[in-house]
């Protein structure tokens, strides 16, 4: 997405500090500030003294769609995507889905009245958006609560016909938009329609004609005015322009083909609430907002809900990634842990094979999980490598996991990572990657095994119980070692560090609890043929656990 302000050439620094000051500007001087706000605004700062954190939090006063792809279901999922926390006072119940609007049942102005009272005399949100508003009396009750509770900033989308084409708010709204709501708006965000409706029908076929449309609204009385250009024919670009009284701001970002459009209005202006309230200056918000819609928008293009010719989109940008995992993976289990092969590229280097021979030898020999251990690949190598490595793993249903690099785990999506004791903490890779992908850590003390535990890890790797060459200066913690772990831990083991066919009996008729399996790199993968070491460890595996079943 681009910008430029159409007054004077503007490179990013000068616009960075312009803004930066005016971050200030914007509140002070907003119209629904005044000194009891301010006050509220010291207390917001208090907060932090008590040790808690006061969220930025969004009111939105709008209209609720039952398919969820606009108004207030709209405006929850954009905040929570934008990490603002979003309150909700419901002014009309639609029946809406992807074909259109099919009733509309307004809610009765002194319940409306009701509603914000409860969220604003308590909850103090920082700013409030406004949607579908129905009725001139809940304008007038709205403005009213806005006098008496008093927030940071209000945004303004007018909305007034869906995409559909069916009126949602109808000609008689727009005295009380122009003489109540619209002087009151910290920002006002028409798309075309809505600005021409507000000017008296004048056609707008233009970026021109958005940015005198803009001017006009201006004058109406909002501090800045956003006429938003999705339904401008014949652009190749999605043209918003900007209107601050001074000058205008052109925001361009590429028109994404696709029919999931539905509620992009509304997602815009909530964002564009959600960035304020984090204290973002009003140009910010746009801007942020609006790459967000556009990022939003790219990744639902070819999302399918619903059967008519407007689709909603997805605010969290998970949707499409959790329907193909649904059918393509399921959740760990401990018995996953029984042959666990973790590549090394030197050795499949030394070997001359390619990381996907190898691991396709490896889960083709037995192997039930693959770890990809890169300590010493470019970033982007690792990320192809990972690639390659996951539609295999994926292909034979075996849990792929990537060791250290998170960020690889995520671009890649793959199914979790292993982290060693002085790698990202368990607690924040789980809080990073959710709560569905595997977290392994490697463990060498029972401490170690309880916390892991506590952190929300799904299994430990415990070790070396071997010397081992793959590893330098790690401390071995033998066979005892080993034990101990396993009978300190509520997660399942898998033992690593020098196992290989002469050593992995004794390993496995240990016979502990929560000794799952074993984790191999050498005897695998420094070894000629990686399809016959992982099966003849394969195979003496499962003799020393039927040995151990036989001993009980
Ligand atoms: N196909 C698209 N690709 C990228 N951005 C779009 C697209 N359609 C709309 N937008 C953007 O989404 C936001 C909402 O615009 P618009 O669709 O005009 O509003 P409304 O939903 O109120 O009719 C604007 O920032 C607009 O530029
Ligand atoms: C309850 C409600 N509020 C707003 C809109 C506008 O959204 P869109 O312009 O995308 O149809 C809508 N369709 N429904």
């Amino acid at each position: 997405m681009g910008y430029y302000c159409c007054s004077q050439a503007l490179h990013s620094t000068p616009i960075h500090h312009q803004f930066r000051h005016s971050i200030v500007r914007d509140f002070r001087k907003s119209r629904v500030l005044n000194s009891k706000a301010m006050q509220r605004e010291e207390e917001r700062n208090h907060s932090a003294a008590s040790g808690k954190v006061r969220v930025p939090h969004v009111l939105t006063v709008a209209g609720s769609d039952s398919g969820a792809g606009a108004g207030i279901q709209a405006d929850l999922k954009a905040c929570a995507a934008r990490g603002v926390y979003c309150s909700t006072v419901i002014t009309a119940v639609t029946a809406q889905n992807t074909l259109g609007v099919q009733g509309v049942n307004v809610v009765a102005d002194d319940f409306v009245g009701e509603q914000l009272k409860s969220v604003l005399s308590d909850m103090h949100p920082d700013v409030v958006k406004t949607g579908m508003l129905p009725s001139p009396g809940i304008v007038k009750i709205l403005c009213r609560s806005l006098k008496e509770f008093q927030v940071r900033a209000l945004v303004v989308d007018p909305v007034m016909v869906s995409t559909s084409g069916d009126v949602l708010a109808g000609p008689i709204i727009l005295d009380s938009f122009r003489e109540e709501l619209l002087p009151m708006a910290d920002i006002v965000t028409p798309n075309l329609r809505e600005a021409s409706a507000l000017l008296g029908g004048i056609p707008l076929e233009s970026v021109a004609d958005m940015r005198s449309a803009a001017k006009s609204i201006h004058d109406i009385g909002p501090r800045n005015v956003l006429v938003k250009g999705g339904d401008l024919p014949a652009s190749s670009d999605a043209v918003d322009v900007l209107f601050d009284g001074k000058d205008f701001y052109e925001f361009r970002s590429s028109r994404i083909k696709t029919s999931n459009t539905h509620g992009t209005g509304c997602s815009l202006a909530s964002s564009i609430a959600a960035e304020l309230a984090r204290g973002s200056s009003v140009f910010f918000a746009v801007k942020t907002a609006k790459r967000y819609v556009e990022t939003a928008l790219d990744y639902s293009r070819d999302i399918l809900i619903g059967g008519g010719s407007q689709g909603p989109f997805d605010h969290l940008m998970k949707l499409k990634n959790n329907a193909v995992n649904l059918q393509a993976r399921r959740p760990f289990e401990p018995r996953d842990l029984l042959l666990y092969a973790v590549t090394d590229s030197r050795m499949n280097k030394r070997w001359g094979r390619s990381i996907s021979d190898a691991v396709k030898a490896a889960i083709e020999g037995g192997a039930t999980i693959v770890q990809l251990r890169e300590k010493d690949a470019d970033t982007r190598d690792f990320l192809e490598a990972a690639k390659t490595c996951l539609e295999i793993c994926s292909s034979h249903n075996v849990p792929f996991l990537i060791n250290d690099r998170i960020d690889i785990a995520l671009a890649c999506d793959a199914d979790g990572i292993h982290v060693g004791q002085s790698d990202m903490p368990v607690r924040v890779a789980r809080s990073i990657l959710g709560p569905d992908k595997i977290i392994g850590i490697s463990c060498k003390t029972p401490q170690h095994a309880e916390k892991a535990w506590i952190d929300g890890a799904d299994y430990i790797g415990c070790g070396g119980v071997f010397p081992t060459n793959t590893k330098e200066n790690n401390i071995t913690v033998g066979l005892d070692g080993l034990r101990t772990v396993c009978i300190g831990s509520n997660l399942p083991v898998v033992a690593i560090g020098g196992i290989g066919i002469s050593n992995v009996g004794r390993v496995m008729e240990l016979g502990v609890p929560n000794l799952e399996g074993v984790a191999v790199v050498s005897a695998l993968f420094d070894r000629e043929s990686v399809l016959n070491e992982t099966r003849v460890l394969r195979e003496a595996i499962m003799d020393s656990v039927r040995a151990v079943k036989q001993r009980i």
